[in-house]
């Protein structure tokens, strides 16, 4: 499948991208895409004309636009699973009639939406209350998809809190809820349990613990509470009542559900009208995906770019760099979104890929990352490619000082990876700073920098609500392309199962109710030094 573009690549490892640039004055803005005051910058790639189109040819060979319209039409490409994937729908605030199995489902999910846009200023505006007074603090009980986004676009979009505070507890680990609950006075707490399938035993076990605490000191615990989930009548056995519920249907994948009720903390934080911008972000990132020509399209640009990276010229991993705090949990949210969806070894009809499935991925925000892994990307033996992101100014103005040198680091970097540093300007820079000979040549070869690595720069004004809606939107469908090029369903995650299900039998194994002997000798010691230590 990637034949001819591997042969291209072959052809091209001759050639550095520095050399690109001297030949083709023009490539800075041939080899990008601009959209709505953002630019996605591809240039300090390897790629060429021929690339691009090789490329793009396997794009349309592939039929990413009969995929992506299907998707969009509400048919069901989850075919594992037998369902649509329409998160799409939950931005769809133009509420063009979206149909699944013949009914429009916009209705519902605007119904929905103008609820939570209720709920969420009567509790901003202190109309709904704890028993201690106005709700001050907001705990966000979820895992995964039902946290990872909330999370991220909460810490992402902070200058624009003007609502209750809002803390996130996901992991299983008590010490996770109790560091949480310990600072906060539940009679002006709300606690939003947030699951899709309201089965997950970690936000189960954390809903529990909460619901326990607050038991423990107001008369009417659930009043305090909300569910977000597609499974009505579990959150009604937990105790929730029907209005204080949120739901979602089974068309909207968990780490796709930040546009709808699971994005309820980021609507409590920032409000209705900055919720809006941010859907409205994704639903024109949607439109310029479907209409753009590939070419000039940003997702399918950045799949394409990752499948030569990955897929072609077999560089095993990616970094996502985003030079903003804020965004500090962004590489965490990517990594569900990229490595849930296409981590995956069989085709959509079961037969074995034919190639690597989608990359790992990682990252930290710059410039921490450069005082810490940087060096390995720099004059490490992999090739690592590097996905910059920053906005052009940040929102404080009275630091514009510190913004500009994050600015100048985050373009530094991806220079220096392009450019790097030869032996001979490394022999120069030592002499200059006055060593000579042994000393000099002791060094010499340590400060060269091979360069030619490539990175992707995406630039814009500034992280605003609607760009952030806009930047995720645009990470989701550059999963969906290079799902549709792979041959994969990007939309279920059996493989999240296994471990489930032995963590299952391994809970009461530990208690002693049941025997390890089943167990692998690995498992079985572990265990036993588990039980050792529980009997001191
Ligand atoms: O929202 P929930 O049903 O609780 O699921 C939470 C998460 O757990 C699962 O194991 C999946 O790996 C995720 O895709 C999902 O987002």
């Amino acid at each position: 499948m990637y034949d001819r573009l591997k042969a291209l690549a072959e052809a091209l490892n001759a050639q550095d991208i520095v050399t690109l640039f001297a030949q083709d004055e023009g490539r800075a803005s041939a080899f990008s895409v601009r959209h709505d005051g953002m630019l996605l910058d591809y240039s300090k790639t390897r790629i060429t004309d021929a690339v691009r189109a090789g490329l793009i040819d396997l794009a349309e060979t592939r039929q990413v636009a009969a995929r992506r319209d299907a998707m969009f039409a509400g048919q069901a490409i989850n075919e594992t699973e037998g369902r649509a994937v329409l998160h799409t729908a939950l931005r769809n605030l133009e509420a063009r009639p979206v149909l699944v199995e013949g009914r429009d489902v916009m209705p519902e999910v605007l119904e929905t939406l103008a609820r939570m846009e209720r709920f969420a200023e009567d509790l901003r505006a202190g109309r709904i209350k704890g028993q201690g007074g106005a709700i001050t603090d907001v705990v966000n009980i979820g895992i995964g998809g039902s946290h990872l986004g909330p999370d991220m676009a909460t810490r992402a979009l902070a200058p624009y809190h003007d609502g209750p505070r809002c803390h996130f507890v996901s992991n299983v680990d008590g010490a996770d809820i109790h560091d949480v609950l310990s600072r906060l006075d539940p009679g002006r707490t709300l606690v939003i349990v947030a699951s899709k399938t309201f089965t997950t035993i970690e936000t189960m076990t954390n809903a529990r613990t909460a619901r326990d605490w607050m038991a423990g000191a107001v008369d009417a615990p659930a009043e305090q509470f909300v569910a977000v989930s597609s499974a009505l009548d579990r959150t009604a056995e937990f105790g929730i009542a029907p209005e204080r519920v949120f739901g979602f249907a089974d068309w909207v994948g968990g780490r796709y559900s930040l546009w709808g009720p699971i994005g309820l903390p980021l609507m409590i934080a920032v409000g209705p009208a900055d919720f809006r911008a941010f859907l409205s972000g994704g639903a024109d990132m949607d439109a310029h995906f479907c209409k753009s020509p590939m070419s000039e399209n940003m997702p399918v640009m950045l799949a394409l770019t990752g499948v030569w990276h990955h897929q072609v010229c077999g560089y095993p991993t990616r970094a996502v760099l985003p030079y903003d705090q804020r965004l500090a949990r962004l590489p965490a949210y990517l990594q569900q979104l990229e490595m849930e969806s296409n981590g995956k070894r069989v085709t959509m009809a079961g037969d074995d890929l034919q190639g690597p499935c989608g990359p790992i991925v990682w990252g930290e925000p710059g410039t921490n990352g450069q005082h810490a892994f940087y060096q390995l990307i720099h004059q490490g033996t992999q090739v690592v490619p590097c996905e910059f992101m920053v906005a052009a100014t940040g929102h404080e103005p009275e630091l514009a000082h510190h913004h500009r040198l994050l600015v100048a680091n985050c373009l530094a970097q991806s220079e220096a990876l392009m450019v790097g540093r030869s032996l001979e300007q490394a022999r120069e820079m030592i002499a200059a700073a006055g060593l000579t000979d042994d000393a000099l040549e002791r060094q010499a070869r340590h400060r060269v920098f091979p360069g030619n690595r490539p990175s992707t720069t995406l630039i814009y004004d500034r992280l605003t609500p609607r760009r952030l809606g806009q930047i995720i939107a645009l990470y989701e469908h550059r999963v969906f392309v290079e799902g549709v090029i792979l041959g994969i369903n990007s939309f279920d995650q059996w493989g999240v199962e296994l471990g489930k299900v032995l963590a299952g039998e391994l809970e009461p194994i530990l208690t002693g109710e049941a025997s390890a002997e089943e167990k692998d000798g690995s498992t079985r010691a572990l265990v036993a030094f588990v039980r050792g230590c529980a009997e001191g």
